[in-house]
Protein backbone atom coordinates (compact mmCIF):
# COMPACT_ATOMS: atom_id res chain seq x y z
CA UNK A 1 0.00 0.00 0.00
CA UNK A 2 1.39 3.11 -0.77
CA UNK A 3 0.73 6.06 1.99
CA UNK A 4 2.56 8.44 0.65
CA UNK A 5 0.73 12.19 0.64
CA UNK A 6 -1.40 12.16 -2.51
CA UNK A 7 0.55 15.35 -4.16
CA UNK A 8 3.87 14.04 -3.10
CA UNK A 9 4.74 12.48 -6.53
CA UNK A 10 3.04 15.40 -8.79
CA UNK A 11 6.07 17.29 -10.79
CA UNK A 12 6.78 20.36 -11.44
CA UNK A 13 6.85 23.04 -11.42
CA UNK A 14 3.34 24.45 -11.01
CA UNK A 15 3.33 28.10 -11.52
CA UNK A 16 -0.29 29.49 -9.58
CA UNK A 17 -1.28 32.55 -11.37
CA UNK A 18 -3.22 35.30 -8.74
CA UNK A 19 -2.64 34.11 -4.87
CA UNK A 20 -5.55 35.79 -3.29
CA UNK A 21 -8.80 34.17 -1.39
CA UNK A 22 -8.94 30.95 -3.96
CA UNK A 23 -5.33 30.53 -4.94
CA UNK A 24 -4.53 30.80 -1.36
CA UNK A 25 -6.91 28.01 -0.53
CA UNK A 26 -6.08 26.24 -3.40
CA UNK A 27 -2.01 26.51 -2.79
CA UNK A 28 -2.65 25.81 0.75
CA UNK A 29 -4.60 22.28 0.22
CA UNK A 30 -1.91 21.76 -2.14
CA UNK A 31 1.42 22.06 0.66
CA UNK A 32 -1.06 19.94 2.98
CA UNK A 33 -1.42 17.18 1.03
CA UNK A 34 2.24 16.70 0.30
CA UNK A 35 3.29 18.87 -2.82
CA UNK A 36 6.90 19.72 -2.90
CA UNK A 37 7.03 23.50 -2.35
CA UNK A 38 9.90 23.91 -4.24
CA UNK A 39 8.31 22.81 -7.43
CA UNK A 40 5.91 25.38 -6.70
CA UNK A 41 5.96 29.17 -8.02
CA UNK A 42 3.28 31.82 -7.27
CA UNK A 43 2.83 35.16 -9.65
CA UNK A 44 0.53 37.55 -6.99
CA UNK A 45 1.64 41.25 -7.25
CA UNK A 46 1.09 42.10 -3.87
CA UNK A 47 1.68 38.58 -1.62
CA UNK A 48 -0.29 38.05 1.38
CA UNK A 49 2.05 37.51 5.25
CA UNK A 50 1.34 34.34 4.77
CA UNK A 51 1.84 33.41 0.92
CA UNK A 52 5.41 35.51 1.37
CA UNK A 53 6.23 33.43 4.32
CA UNK A 54 6.02 30.15 1.83
CA UNK A 55 9.41 31.46 0.09
CA UNK A 56 10.88 30.16 3.33
CA UNK A 57 9.53 26.26 2.21
CA UNK A 58 10.91 26.85 -1.35
CA UNK A 59 7.75 28.51 -3.23
CA UNK A 60 9.28 30.95 -5.84
CA UNK A 61 7.49 34.23 -5.67
CA UNK A 62 7.42 36.25 -9.02
CA UNK A 63 9.35 34.29 -10.59
CA UNK A 64 10.44 35.86 -14.56
CA UNK A 65 9.19 34.19 -17.21
CA UNK A 66 12.91 33.51 -18.48
CA UNK A 67 14.21 31.62 -15.07
CA UNK A 68 11.29 28.99 -15.12
CA UNK A 69 10.15 28.90 -18.89
CA UNK A 70 7.48 26.97 -19.71
CA UNK A 71 6.06 25.09 -16.59
CA UNK A 72 4.05 21.70 -16.49
CA UNK A 73 1.04 23.31 -15.15
CA UNK A 74 -0.68 26.94 -14.82
CA UNK A 75 -3.04 27.37 -12.30
CA UNK A 76 -4.78 30.54 -13.37
CA UNK A 77 -6.96 31.92 -10.25
CA UNK A 78 -7.17 35.90 -11.60
CA UNK A 79 -10.26 37.61 -11.04
CA UNK A 80 -11.45 37.36 -14.99
CA UNK A 81 -10.99 40.96 -15.15
CA UNK A 82 -7.28 40.96 -14.42
CA UNK A 83 -7.30 37.79 -16.75
CA UNK A 84 -8.10 40.00 -19.61
CA UNK A 85 -5.52 42.88 -19.03
CA UNK A 86 -2.90 40.83 -17.90
CA UNK A 87 -3.47 37.21 -19.32
CA UNK A 88 -1.14 37.47 -21.79
CA UNK A 89 1.99 37.73 -19.96
CA UNK A 90 1.05 34.42 -19.10
CA UNK A 91 1.77 33.30 -21.88
CA UNK A 92 5.21 33.78 -21.58
CA UNK A 93 5.28 29.82 -18.89
CA UNK A 94 2.92 27.84 -21.80
CA UNK A 95 4.46 25.33 -23.76
CA UNK A 96 3.03 22.55 -25.99
CA UNK A 97 3.08 20.37 -23.26
CA UNK A 98 1.37 23.17 -20.42
CA UNK A 99 -1.82 21.93 -18.34
CA UNK A 100 -3.81 25.19 -17.97
CA UNK A 101 -6.44 24.72 -14.86
CA UNK A 102 -8.37 27.71 -14.77
CA UNK A 103 -11.18 28.11 -12.41
CA UNK A 104 -12.36 31.52 -13.29
CA UNK A 105 -15.83 32.85 -13.48
CA UNK A 106 -17.56 32.78 -16.97
CA UNK A 107 -14.23 32.45 -18.97
CA UNK A 108 -14.42 29.75 -21.32
CA UNK A 109 -11.78 27.57 -22.66
CA UNK A 110 -11.48 28.78 -25.72
CA UNK A 111 -10.78 32.28 -24.20
CA UNK A 112 -8.33 30.87 -22.17
CA UNK A 113 -6.21 28.63 -25.12
CA UNK A 114 -6.72 32.11 -27.31
CA UNK A 115 -4.80 34.12 -24.79
CA UNK A 116 -2.08 31.98 -23.14
CA UNK A 117 -2.24 28.84 -24.55
CA UNK A 118 -1.89 25.03 -23.25
CA UNK A 119 -4.20 21.97 -22.73
CA UNK A 120 -6.72 23.98 -20.66
CA UNK A 121 -8.91 22.21 -17.65
CA UNK A 122 -11.87 25.00 -16.65
CA UNK A 123 -12.94 24.05 -12.88
CA UNK A 124 -15.03 25.98 -10.67
CA UNK A 125 -14.35 25.28 -7.24
CA UNK A 126 -16.23 26.79 -3.81
CA UNK A 127 -14.14 28.82 -0.49
CA UNK A 128 -14.96 25.59 1.82
CA UNK A 129 -12.01 24.33 0.17
CA UNK A 130 -10.08 26.72 2.63
CA UNK A 131 -10.92 23.84 4.75
CA UNK A 132 -10.90 20.80 2.67
CA UNK A 133 -15.04 20.87 2.37
CA UNK A 134 -14.87 22.43 -1.04
CA UNK A 135 -16.38 20.93 -4.35
CA UNK A 136 -15.10 21.77 -7.51
CA UNK A 137 -16.67 21.24 -11.16
CA UNK A 138 -14.35 20.52 -13.80
CA UNK A 139 -14.42 20.27 -17.77
CA UNK A 140 -11.25 19.24 -19.73
CA UNK A 141 -10.72 20.43 -23.59
CA UNK A 142 -10.60 17.72 -25.57
CA UNK A 143 -6.72 18.68 -26.11
CA UNK A 144 -5.96 17.76 -22.45
CA UNK A 145 -4.34 14.45 -22.01
CA UNK A 146 -5.39 11.26 -19.41
CA UNK A 147 -2.47 12.50 -17.40
CA UNK A 148 -2.92 16.06 -17.40
CA UNK A 149 -6.66 15.43 -16.26
CA UNK A 150 -5.05 13.19 -13.37
CA UNK A 151 -2.99 16.13 -12.36
CA UNK A 152 -5.62 18.54 -12.83
CA UNK A 153 -7.86 15.75 -10.85
CA UNK A 154 -5.47 15.48 -7.75
CA UNK A 155 -5.07 19.46 -7.32
CA UNK A 156 -8.69 20.14 -7.38
CA UNK A 157 -9.48 17.24 -4.93
CA UNK A 158 -6.74 18.48 -2.51
CA UNK A 159 -9.67 21.09 -1.76
CA UNK A 160 -12.69 18.48 -1.33
CA UNK A 161 -14.51 16.83 -3.46
CA UNK A 162 -14.35 17.03 -7.75
CA UNK A 163 -17.03 16.23 -10.44
CA UNK A 164 -16.00 16.33 -14.40
CA UNK A 165 -18.35 17.17 -16.58
CA UNK A 166 -18.39 16.76 -20.48
CA UNK A 167 -20.69 20.12 -21.49
CA UNK A 168 -18.97 23.61 -20.74
CA UNK A 169 -22.34 25.21 -21.16
CA UNK A 170 -22.64 23.47 -17.31
CA UNK A 171 -20.25 25.70 -16.19
CA UNK A 172 -22.45 29.01 -15.85
CA UNK A 173 -25.17 27.21 -13.56
CA UNK A 174 -22.77 25.44 -11.90
CA UNK A 175 -20.99 28.55 -11.21
CA UNK A 176 -24.17 30.34 -9.71
CA UNK A 177 -25.82 26.93 -7.57
CA UNK A 178 -21.82 25.98 -5.55
CA UNK A 179 -19.36 28.73 -6.92
CA UNK A 180 -21.43 31.38 -5.04
CA UNK A 181 -23.29 29.31 -3.13
CA UNK A 182 -21.65 29.44 0.28
CA UNK A 183 -22.54 33.38 -0.12
CA UNK A 184 -26.10 32.36 -0.05
CA UNK A 185 -26.03 30.01 2.86
CA UNK A 186 -23.82 32.44 4.96
CA UNK A 187 -26.32 35.22 3.86
CA UNK A 188 -29.03 32.79 5.59
CA UNK A 189 -26.82 33.41 8.51
CA UNK A 190 -27.10 37.12 8.58
CA UNK A 191 -30.43 36.94 7.87
CA UNK A 192 -31.56 34.67 10.67
CA UNK A 193 -29.44 37.05 12.82
CA UNK A 194 -31.39 40.07 11.63
CA UNK A 195 -34.38 38.09 12.23
CA UNK A 196 -33.94 37.20 15.79
CA UNK A 197 -33.11 40.67 17.21
CA UNK A 198 -36.22 41.53 15.26
CA UNK A 199 -38.34 38.62 17.04
CA UNK A 200 -36.40 41.06 20.57
CA UNK A 201 -33.26 38.89 20.66
CA UNK A 202 -29.99 40.54 21.89
CA UNK A 203 -27.61 40.84 19.13
CA UNK A 204 -24.62 38.94 20.45
CA UNK A 205 -27.11 35.92 21.07
CA UNK A 206 -29.19 36.04 18.17
CA UNK A 207 -25.95 36.03 16.28
CA UNK A 208 -24.20 32.71 17.87
CA UNK A 209 -27.48 30.73 17.58
CA UNK A 210 -27.58 31.91 13.62
CA UNK A 211 -24.37 30.67 13.33
CA UNK A 212 -24.29 27.85 15.17
CA UNK A 213 -27.69 26.72 13.43
CA UNK A 214 -26.25 27.19 10.42
CA UNK A 215 -22.82 25.71 10.89
CA UNK A 216 -25.10 22.30 12.53
CA UNK A 217 -27.33 22.16 10.23
CA UNK A 218 -24.31 21.81 7.11
CA UNK A 219 -21.97 19.34 9.55
CA UNK A 220 -25.82 17.44 10.34
CA UNK A 221 -26.23 17.28 6.01
CA UNK A 222 -23.05 16.04 5.42
CA UNK A 223 -22.81 13.55 8.19
CA UNK A 224 -26.53 12.48 7.31
CA UNK A 225 -26.76 9.95 4.50
CA UNK A 226 -30.96 11.01 4.73
CA UNK A 227 -32.58 13.87 1.92
CA UNK A 228 -32.33 17.16 2.91
CA UNK A 229 -36.17 17.53 2.58
CA UNK A 230 -36.06 14.84 5.19
CA UNK A 231 -33.79 16.31 7.67
CA UNK A 232 -36.07 19.40 7.24
CA UNK A 233 -38.95 17.30 8.16
CA UNK A 234 -37.48 15.83 11.12
CA UNK A 235 -37.97 19.05 12.73
CA UNK A 236 -41.02 19.93 12.03
CA UNK A 237 -43.77 18.68 14.27
CA UNK A 238 -47.02 19.03 12.93
CA UNK A 239 -48.79 22.03 13.86
CA UNK A 240 -45.43 23.59 15.36
CA UNK A 241 -43.70 26.51 14.95
CA UNK A 242 -41.53 24.94 12.18
CA UNK A 243 -44.52 24.38 10.31
CA UNK A 244 -45.55 28.12 11.05
CA UNK A 245 -42.18 29.75 9.30
CA UNK A 246 -41.83 26.99 6.72
CA UNK A 247 -45.35 28.22 5.70
CA UNK A 248 -43.77 31.82 4.60
CA UNK A 249 -40.22 30.43 3.20
CA UNK A 250 -42.52 27.98 1.24
CA UNK A 251 -45.21 30.21 -0.03
CA UNK A 252 -45.71 31.63 -3.38
CA UNK A 253 -43.20 34.36 -2.28
CA UNK A 254 -40.63 32.04 -0.78
CA UNK A 255 -37.21 30.99 -1.34
CA UNK A 256 -38.00 28.87 -4.03
CA UNK A 257 -38.62 31.39 -6.33
CA UNK A 258 -36.29 33.76 -4.56
CA UNK A 259 -33.42 31.26 -4.95
CA UNK A 260 -34.31 30.54 -8.82
CA UNK A 261 -34.21 34.10 -9.36
CA UNK A 262 -30.70 34.53 -7.48
CA UNK A 263 -29.68 31.52 -9.49
CA UNK A 264 -30.65 32.70 -12.56
CA UNK A 265 -28.82 36.06 -12.27
CA UNK A 266 -25.60 34.37 -11.49
CA UNK A 267 -25.69 32.05 -14.50
CA UNK A 268 -26.53 35.29 -16.14
CA UNK A 269 -23.46 37.16 -15.05
CA UNK A 270 -21.18 34.20 -15.62
CA UNK A 271 -22.36 34.39 -19.24
CA UNK A 272 -21.74 37.89 -19.68
CA UNK A 273 -18.22 37.34 -17.76
CA UNK A 274 -17.26 35.19 -20.86
CA UNK A 275 -17.90 38.11 -23.09
N1 LIG B 1 -13.98 33.68 -4.20
C1 LIG B 1 -14.69 32.63 -4.58
O1 LIG B 1 -15.57 32.15 -3.84
C2 LIG B 1 -14.43 31.96 -5.88
C3 LIG B 1 -13.69 32.54 -6.85
N2 LIG B 1 -13.49 31.91 -8.05
C4 LIG B 1 -12.71 32.55 -9.09
O2 LIG B 1 -11.40 32.66 -8.60
C5 LIG B 1 -10.77 33.80 -9.18
C6 LIG B 1 -10.13 34.61 -8.07
O3 LIG B 1 -11.14 35.00 -7.17
P1 LIG B 1 -10.77 35.43 -5.68
O4 LIG B 1 -9.70 34.55 -5.16
O5 LIG B 1 -12.06 35.54 -4.98
O6 LIG B 1 -10.18 36.88 -5.97
P2 LIG B 1 -8.97 37.62 -5.26
O7 LIG B 1 -9.06 39.04 -5.67
O8 LIG B 1 -8.96 37.29 -3.80
O9 LIG B 1 -7.69 36.93 -5.93
C7 LIG B 1 -7.13 37.31 -7.16
C8 LIG B 1 -5.69 37.63 -6.90
O10 LIG B 1 -5.00 37.83 -8.12
C9 LIG B 1 -4.13 38.92 -7.94
N3 LIG B 1 -3.73 39.50 -9.21
C10 LIG B 1 -4.23 40.57 -9.88
N4 LIG B 1 -3.58 40.78 -11.03
C11 LIG B 1 -2.63 39.84 -11.11
C12 LIG B 1 -1.63 39.53 -12.07
N5 LIG B 1 -1.48 40.24 -13.18
N6 LIG B 1 -0.82 38.47 -11.82
C13 LIG B 1 -0.96 37.73 -10.72
N7 LIG B 1 -1.90 37.99 -9.76
C14 LIG B 1 -2.72 39.03 -9.96
C15 LIG B 1 -4.94 39.87 -7.12
O11 LIG B 1 -4.11 40.88 -6.56
P3 LIG B 1 -4.78 42.32 -6.25
O12 LIG B 1 -5.82 42.08 -5.20
O13 LIG B 1 -3.61 43.12 -5.80
O14 LIG B 1 -5.37 42.79 -7.56
C16 LIG B 1 -5.52 38.91 -6.08
O15 LIG B 1 -4.63 38.68 -5.01
C17 LIG B 1 -11.85 34.56 -9.94
O16 LIG B 1 -11.69 34.36 -11.31
C18 LIG B 1 -13.16 33.93 -9.46
O17 LIG B 1 -14.12 33.91 -10.48
C19 LIG B 1 -13.97 30.66 -8.29
C20 LIG B 1 -14.70 30.03 -7.34
C21 LIG B 1 -15.04 30.62 -6.07
O1 LIG C 1 -18.52 35.98 -7.39
C1 LIG C 1 -17.81 35.47 -8.27
O2 LIG C 1 -17.83 35.90 -9.44
C2 LIG C 1 -16.92 34.30 -7.93
C3 LIG C 1 -17.24 33.09 -8.73
C4 LIG C 1 -17.94 32.16 -7.82
C5 LIG C 1 -17.75 32.74 -6.51
N1 LIG C 1 -17.13 33.88 -6.56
Amino acid sequence: MNDAPPLAHLKGPILLAGAGKMGGAMLTGWLARGLDARHVAVLEPQPSSEISALATKGIRLNPAAKDIGAVATLVIALKPQSFREAGGALKLFVGPDTLVVSIMAGTTIASIADVCGGSVVRAMPNTPAAIGRGITVAVAANSVSADQRAVADALLRATGSVEWVDDESLMDAVTAVSGSGPAYVFLLAEELARAGVEAGLPQELATKLARETVAGSGELLHRSDAPSATLRQNVTSPGGTTAAALEVLMGPDGMASLMIRAVAAATRRSKELAK
